[in-house]
């Protein structure tokens, strides 16, 4: 069976206007997720993941621009493929048929998705009522299910209970159980083990990956680890300054990497053999955008910056079928360029490591 494309985005542009004037926060990305597969947003701070998902999801702030773009959802109604794209829906549309419903988010710090005042039953089962009606019975059972799914015992006890009675770790797994309640198809999180100790947020990629093998559930997964991304992801993209800058396979990503940036980031990836002292940093700050003029906004971050990167942004340019590179490295006139080798044998140490778990 060949793989079903769920969410296709196109050339989405976003800017918000503030007192510095216009900050271009994405600019012209493009995602295609499928069914039962994970795809990986990375990047720094500021880069533009969560407003790329937020998007999705139809959360804007009020002083965001949708500038252009088409993010078309394609879903099964009655018995049938539709397609519908979700940046032309109204708010009200929204939540009625897609949010929380079919496609669903997990955010970074559950304090601020859990509702501290109502039980833990009743958050997980309020979905359940908004979209389906479900009868109160049937909830509670769908609602216990649940509970064994991501991992917590004494469903009955817990169902009582309010979020300060749980640990960290404990109320994460509420907290996607309640985005699956309605059956999503789409799961959307949001950095979700950063609040959580280095176990716990183990467990819990554990947990999303296990769920997603039972369920078929597709899942977009943003975050600025490329350690998590290497556990969890079928396809990387990378992003800085508003814009995918790479993109491939995990082994793409990993172990032929294209981009100066993506080579910075596995560099600044902690590893066993890293101590955490002589860790790469990648020099310098991200862009204020609101500053940007023209060229490419790495330039002043990229020790193997050309000279036509000052002026004109690069194209994406095609390495394979799966892998897609914005740099003009990537141009058949520029200079060949190798990662550095410290890099180099770092990924084949991965590498090594990766076959001797096959
Ligand atoms: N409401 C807003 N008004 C002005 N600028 C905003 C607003 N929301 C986001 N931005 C800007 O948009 C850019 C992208 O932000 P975004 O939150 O998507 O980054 P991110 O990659 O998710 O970072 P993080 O990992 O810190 O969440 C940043 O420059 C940010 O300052």
């Amino acid at each position: 069976m060949g793989r079903k494309k769920i969410l296709e985005m196109r050339d989405l542009s976003v800017s918000f206007r503030t007192s510095q004037g216009s900050v271009e926060a994405i600019r012209g990305v493009n995602l295609d997720l499928y069914k039962g597969e994970t795809l990986a947003i990375v990047g720094e701070s500021g880069s533009g993941k969560s407003v790329t998902v937020k998007t999705i999801m139809g959360i804007l702030a009020n002083n965001q621009k949708l500038n252009s773009g088409v993010i078309d959802y394609k879903y099964e109604q009655n018995g049938q493929m539709t397609s519908i794209d979700l940046l032309k829906i109204s708010k009200k549309e929204m939540r009625r048929k897609f949010n929380g419903k079919r496609i669903a988010m997990v955010f970074q710090d559950p304090m601020t998705s859990l509702n501290p005042t109502m039980t833990i039953g009743d958050q997980i089962m309020e979905g359940m009522f908004i979209h389906y009606k479900t009868p109160k019975n049937e909830a509670r059972q769908k609602a216990l299910s649940l509970l064994e799914l991501v991992g917590i015992n004494n469903g009955e006890e817990r169902l009582g209970q309010y979020p300060h009675q749980l640990s960290g770790g404990m109320r994460q797994r509420i907290v996607i159980a309640i985005a699956l309640a309605c059956d999503p198809e789409i799961l959307i999180c949001d950095e979700p083990t950063t609040a959580l100790d280095v176990t716990i947020q183990a467990k819990i990629l554990e947990l999303i990956k296990a769920i997603q093998e039972k369920t078929g559930i597709a899942v977009i997964y943003i975050t600025h680890d490329l350690g998590v991304v290497a556990k969890v992801a079928d396809y990387v993209n990378v992003m800085y300054a508003g814009r995918i800058i790479e993109r491939g396979t995990v082994d793409d990503i990993f172990y032929d990497p294209k981009h100066p940036y993506t080579w910075g980031l596995l560099s600044a990836m902690p590893d066993v053999n890293t101590k955490s002292d002589k860790l790469y940093a990648i020099p310098g700050n991200p862009p204020n955008l609101a500053h940007h003029k023209q060229g490419d906004p790495f330039y002043v971050r990229n020790e193997y910056a050309l000279n036509i990167d000052k002026r004109i942004d690069p194209p994406v340019f095609q390495v394979s079928d799966t892998h897609y590179v914005a740099s003009w490295l990537m141009h058949n006139n520029a200079p060949k360029i190798e990662m550095p080798p410290e890099l180099q044998e770092r990924l084949e140490r991965m590498k090594l490591e990766a076959s001797q778990y096959d």
